[in-house]
Parts: structure tokens; sequence; C-alpha cells
């Protein structure tokens, strides 16, 4: 099975990539750099993980050792919410370019459809005590998106956290239709409709939190009511792993790149960095691919409550 994805731009996405966010300053370095080592060319990063810095030095010393080449990479960053100005996009995109050392990325994401007061503290609050969110139409956003890759700041652009209806809405007003929608998705989280609705537009999904998020703190409306295990330790995941002489965690990143997915598994240890990488010797029956797709019930690491006051909160549909 190819270790790569076309997406709608042309460039090619390897469906493995390493995810950055809570990888602290201090230890991403080294999971970056043994990342590298271990064959991985695909990172996930973000303005807002605050640790862009930190992941541009580790695959510049990479670079430097001649231990992999520039073209070699896939690096994606994020605009976050409080830069959705489409005057301010290209500037914040430069930002995270300098921050990584880089003169291009190869996917830019508006991170979610949301508008943040625009400003350096990434959570602003209002009188109230809400986040204070604004008003800025995503169209609007991407249409200074779209402009990044003439620029050469961003061979590819896309959006995060979109929902169907969103996506629809930008593609139709879209001169460059975006290239991914990097959501949610999990066996508790299949994301079907949104699969369908992104497969229909050409929009390649990128699985976020494709482990379940095993260290999310989650709101009390989720697992707990449920009654679900966490997607790891789920008894017929561990059934399939047997089988397949692989890891739970193996299981559900096979099961998320065979559906048509990329996947961004987050970790700094040395032993489950390499393990998540290592899909690509096994293969899971069609039937198996059903049967994991079933296991969906709904449930959301990160649902982003603190926004759902805002016309632009993505969440109440699929
Ligand atoms: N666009 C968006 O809005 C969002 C994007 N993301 C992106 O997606 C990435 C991944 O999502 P994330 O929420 O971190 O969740 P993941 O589902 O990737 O889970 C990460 C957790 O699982 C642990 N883990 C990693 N590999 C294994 C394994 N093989 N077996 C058991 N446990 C394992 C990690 O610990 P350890 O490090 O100790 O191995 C870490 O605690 C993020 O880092 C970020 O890049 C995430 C959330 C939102
Ligand atoms: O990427 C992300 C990491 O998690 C955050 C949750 O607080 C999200 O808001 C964000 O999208």
């Amino acid at each position: 099975m190819a270790r790569t994805i076309k997406l709608n731009s042309g460039y090619e996405m390897p469906t493995i990539g390493l995810g950055t966010w809570q990888a602290a300053p201090g230890e991403v370095e080294r999971a970056v750099a043994e990342a590298v080592d271990a064959g991985y060319r695909h990172f996930d990063c973000a303005m807002l993980y605050g640790n862009e810095r930190e992941i541009g030095a580790a695959l510049r010393a990479k670079m430097d050792e001649g231990a992999v080449r520039r073209e070699d990479l896939f690096i994606t960053s994020k605009l976050w919410n409080t830069f959705h100005r489409p005057e301010v996009v290209e500037a914040t995109c430069r930002r995270s370019l300098e921050a990584l050392q880089l003169d291009y990325l190869d996917l830019y994401l508006v991170h979610w459809p949301v508008a943040f007061k625009e400003g350096e503290e990434p959570w602003p609050r209002d009188a109230q005590g809400r986040i204070h969110t604004t008003y800025i139409e995503p169209a609007s956003t991407w249409r200074a998106m779209e402009r990044l890759p003439a620029l050469g700041l961003a061979r590819s652009v896309g959006v995060s956290n979109f929902n169907s209806q969103q996506l629809a809405r930008l593609c139709d007003a879209a001169q460059l239709p975006p290239a991914v929608n990097q959501v949610e998705c999990h066996p508790y989280l299949t994301q079907r409709a949104l699969r369908a609705a992104c497969r229909a537009r050409g929009v390649t999904v990128v699985a976020y939190s494709p482990l379940g998020a095993p260290n999310a703190v989650r709101p009390a409306t989720t697992e707990a009511a449920l009654g679900a295990p966490a997607v790891l330790h789920d008894h017929r995941i561990k059934e399939l792993a047997a089988k397949y002489a692989k890891s739970p965690a193996q299981i559900i990143l096979r099961y998320l790149v065979q559906s048509g997915m990329a996947a961004i598994p987050k970790s700094t240890n040395p032993t489950r960095i390499r393990e998540n990488l290592d899909i690509y010797d096994f293969e899971l029956a069609p039937a198996e691919l059903q049967f994991i797709d079933s296991f969906n019930c709904g449930v959301r690491a990160y649902p982003l409550l603190e926004v759902q006051h805002d016309v632009n909160y993505p969440f109440h549909i699929e």
C-alpha cells in the first residue's frame, strides 16, 4: 500500500505524520529527530502549539546532518483563530515559516472556522468571560489563503474543523478548493458523512486525535455517559491486534489510512513514534474496516464547547 496520498493540488502527502500538539519545547526536538530517523516525513504543526521554533531547529539539524532533504519533508502549519482577517493572513503564515526556519510550507490550514478577537492572546475573553469570537466570513479568510501558493509560501492550503456545510459553502465560493479538511477521526468518531462530503469535493481528510486522544480531559457528556472505554482499550480493537500481531494503535492507524485518510498520531516516546509508522506490512479485510466503522458512538475528545455560542461553531452537524 502506498505511503502517500495525492492531494487535489497535485502534491503527495505521507499518510502518517507526527502530531506535535502538547509535545513540549525541550522534548519535541528529540521527538522530531527520532521521527525523522524512524522515517517520518510529515509533521503536523501549528502556531497555537507554541513549539514551532523547536520543531524548526530539530528539522534544520536533521537537514544539516544530511539525514533528510527539505523536498522530502511535508510540513503543515495552521492559521490560528485570532488571525482570520484577510489582511493579516500572509503575515501570520510568514511568522510560522520564520519559526520553522522554512521558505515554504507544504500545507497551511485555517485551524477553525471560528474567528476570535484579533491579537496575541490566543484565547481572548469578553466581558462575560466567554471566548471573544468575532464574525469574519470564512470565505474572506479563504481568499487570502488562496494567494499563498502563488506567493510561494504554501504549496497547498486547506481547512480544519469545518463541518460538511461549511466545507460546501467554502468550495462553492473558492477559486482554489481546500486540499485537506483536518478533523478529529478515530473508531469512536468515524465521521462517515463528513468523509463522504469531503470525498465528493475531492478534499482529503486528515484524522487528528487518531488514537482517540487518550490523554484528553473529557467532558462528562462523552465516554463516562456512554460507558465506552478509551478506544485504545476497546476489546474488539485488541482482538484485531492479536490476530495481526500488531498493537491497538497500529490497528486504528491502519484502519484510518486504509479508509483513505492520513493520520497524525502524536507521540514523544521513541518506541511509540516507531510503532505508529509501522503499519504498512499488513492489511485489514474490507469487512474489518466496516466492523470498525460500526464502533462509532460520536465520542469527541475536543468538542471545543467554549465556542459553541459562535455562529460558525462547527459541531452542531457532521
Ligand atoms: N486541527 C486541530 O484542531 C487539532 C489537531 N490535532 C493534531 O493531531 C495530533 C494528534 O492528536 P492528539 O490529540 O495529540 O491525540 P492522539 O490520538 O494522537 O493521542 C496522543 C496520545 O496518545 C499517546 N500515544 C501515542 N502513540 C501511542 C501508542 N502507540 N500507544 C498508546 N498510546 C500512544 C501519546 O502519548 P506519548 O506521547 O507518551 O506516546 C499521547 O498521550 C496533535 O498532536 C495535533 O498535531 C489535535 C487536536 C486538534
Ligand atoms: O489543535 C488544537 C489542539 O487542541 C485544542 C484544544 O484546546 C484545539 O483548540 C486546537 O484545535
